[in-house]
């Protein structure tokens, strides 16, 4: 059984990014972020330090708007317009969940797809499903590469995506479609989920319930990826999947932490020197 390391592999896409950056700065092209998070919940902010933490890593600028909770659509809206006009700004990132009373949905919509480094544009998911170029959404492109830099094959297997949200498990099927997987989608309604689960070569759990899925979910021989993360009362991070029991009988697993989590974040890295590669001047 292989532990998959998305610490390690999203290092290397780092160290990767790193380099192209200095080459673009090299050429005098600079690259710069705008991190956008408005209110103070926690697990946002931890992500939201990640991201910067990554752009300085990387050797992008990252510009930062720490707003506070009661703060209007209006004024959210006026803030994404500024960094779209902003030549110097490359890509705008609105960290999610907003507060409950605003509009994500016309937040999103609102940002330049040009500078869509999360890619949950509407144009950029267009883009996805067409095969053109564009912006992957983050966490289902860092599976792909979680699965690719393990020597997963996805060409032909049964594939199974639990969850079917439009930040992961609809972008993560598409993506593994585009890799030419047989793929499925479960969700609520889904009839006998855990026959259809038996079926996949490559399991994808993204449905947002603390060790949901164990063993009698899985074929021998899978390969389990966990999208999920919670933290328990003591503080103690767990995914989705169950993983004490669903690891041996797997051929390849990820933890939690230390899996998907940390390549949505590399990807995001990659997805801004994208953005200067497409669309910077
Ligand atoms: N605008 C966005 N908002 C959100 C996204 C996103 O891609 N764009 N995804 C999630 C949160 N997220 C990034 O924003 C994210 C989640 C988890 C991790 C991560 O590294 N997890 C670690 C554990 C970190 C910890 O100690 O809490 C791991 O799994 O090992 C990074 C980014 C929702 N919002
Ligand atoms: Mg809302």
């Amino acid at each position: 059984m292989q532990i998959i390391d998305g610490k390690k592999i999203s290092q290397e896409i780092k160290d990767e990014v790193k380099e192209e950056v200095a080459q673009l700065k090299a050429e005098g092209k600079d690259i710069a972020l705008a991190v956008i998070q408005v209110g103070a919940d926690p697990a946002s902010s931890v992500y939201v330090r990640n991201k910067k933490r990554a752009c300085e890593y990387v050797g992008i600028e990252s510009v930062s708007y720490e707003l506070p909770e009661e703060t209007t659509q209006e004024e959210l809206m006026a803030i994404v317009d500024k960094c779209n006009k902003d030549p110097k700004i490359n890509g705008i990132l609105v960290q999610l969940p907003l507060p409950k009373h605003l509009d994500e949905d016309e937040v999103l919509l609102a940002i330049d797809p040009k500078k869509d480094v999360d890619g949950f544009h509407p144009v950029s998911v267009g883009n996805m499903v067409i095969g053109e170029k564009g912006f992957l959404p983050c966490t289902p492109a860092g599976v792909i590469q979680l699965l690719k830099r393990s020597g997963v094959e996805i060409d032909g297997k049964e594939c199974v995506v639990v969850g079917r949200s439009n930040i992961v498990g609809k972008p993560m099927a598409m993506l593994l479609l585009r890799e030419n997987g047989t793929v499925t989608i479960c969700h609520s309604h889904t009839k006998d989920l855990k026959e259809v689960c038996k079926r996949a070569d490559i399991l994808v759990v993204a449905i947002g319930k603390p060790k949901f899925i164990d063993d009698s979910y899985v074929k021998d021989g899978a390969v389990v990826i966990d999208v999920g993360i919670h933290r328990n009362e003591n503080n103690k991070l767990c995914g989705d999947v169950d993983y004490d029991k669903v690891a041996p009988k797997t051929t390849a697993i990820t933890p939690v932490p230390g899996g998907v989590g940390p390549m949505t974040i590399a990807m995001l890295m990659k997805n801004c020197v994208e953005s200067k590669k497409l669309f910077g001047e």
